[in-house]
């Protein structure tokens, strides 16, 4: 028997960083959606208590540094399953890019296996685990459109997803870490977002408002250190994209659309600047 999970890219539309606590970590505040750009994962049951991870990025680790291996070895651990698991992750989502690859790919592993051996755990079980291994794949369990807060552990489902739109990804050629730029950044130096504005445009379905409300605190960081993100959402803005900001700790710009045209346009004008562009759609259920 082998199962199959999408395991679909995150954006940010809101990420507010609102104070660092005591333990180095970030509290936050964010709006986050899913997009039509997902890893695909197989997973297959293995006679003995091993894990084997393939993968079609040359890249990626394949051994305990991989999401995937730490959520298959916490389900182990803790439903203590006969047998292993052969997961083989076709990658499509760019890495290190802010756009929650990794953990996705780690939710999908949590579903797939609990498919896999029939464990019978449910979202709440499911996201116990998966927060030591990233602060992004709570929201990657649930997907859609959240309000996401503490360290991302809290997801609450917003009351309806993201207006349909266009959502155009460049993605520079640059790898940014995001525990570097958490542990770089000032506080009290940060630019703050209007979630609360953010959140009640998008339950109100209201599209335009919701553009003129992103924002991201990380942006100043990243773009300070790596202006070639700021160049992308000039020239996005200035091609025809309703809005741009950066997604996560970045470098990947999303700039949103309502007409599939100018998105297509806009993607077309950044190709020559970049050379991962993508055009996709947000994702509702
Ligand atoms: C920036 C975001 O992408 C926004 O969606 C996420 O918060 C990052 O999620 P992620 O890639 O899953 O990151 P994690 O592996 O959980 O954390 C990486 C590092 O970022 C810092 N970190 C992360 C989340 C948080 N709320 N505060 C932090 O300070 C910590 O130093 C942590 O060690
Ligand atoms: N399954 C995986 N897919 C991608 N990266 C992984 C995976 N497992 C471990 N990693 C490591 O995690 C690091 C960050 O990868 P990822 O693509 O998840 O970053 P990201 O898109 O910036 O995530 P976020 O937006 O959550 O910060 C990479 O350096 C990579 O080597």
């Amino acid at each position: 028997m082998e199962i199959i999970e999408k395991a679909p890219a995150k954006i940010n539309l809101g990420l507010d960083v609102l104070y660092k606590r005591d333990d180095g970590y970030h509290e936050l505040e964010m709006v986050m959606a899913s997009i039509d750009l997902s890893d695909r994962l197989t997973f297959k049951r293995l006679p003995k208590n091993e894990i084997i991870i393939e993968t079609n990025s040359g890249f990626l680790p394949t051994d305990r540094k991989n999401n995937i291996f730490q959520a298959i070895e916490a389900m182990q651990k803790t439903y203590q399953f006969d047998g292993g698991v052969h997961a083989i992750l076709q990658k499509n989502i760019p890495v290190a890019a802010g756009l929650g690859g990794g953990s996705s790919d780690a939710a999908a592993t949590f579903r797939g296996v609990n498919r896999l051996f029939d464990l019978n755990a449910n979202l709440d079980d499911l996201t116990r685990l998966a927060i030591p291994i990233g602060t992004d794949i709570p929201f990657c369990l649930q997907g859609e459109t959240a309000l996401v807060t503490g360290l991302g552990e809290i997801v609450t489902p917003l009351k309806n997803p993201i207006p349909q739109c266009w959502v155009v990804l460049v993605k520079p050629k640059i790898s940014v870490s995001t525990p570097r730029v958490f542990s770089k950044i000032e506080v009290d130096s940060l630019s703050h977002p209007d979630i609360s504005s953010l959140k009640s445009s998008i339950e109100m379905g209201d599209y335009q408002s919701m553009t003129q409300h992103l924002g991201n605190s990380l942006e100043d960081y990243t773009t300070r250190k790596f202006p070639v993100v700021q160049h992308i959402k000039d020239k996005m803005i200035q091609f025809g994209a309703d809005a741009a900001v950066m997604s996560g700790s970045g470098p990947t710009v999303i700039g949103l659309c309502d007409k599939k045209t100018r998105a297509l346009h806009v993607a077309n004008s950044l190709k020559g600047f970049c050379q991962e562009v993508y055009v996709v759609r947000t994702l509702n259920k």
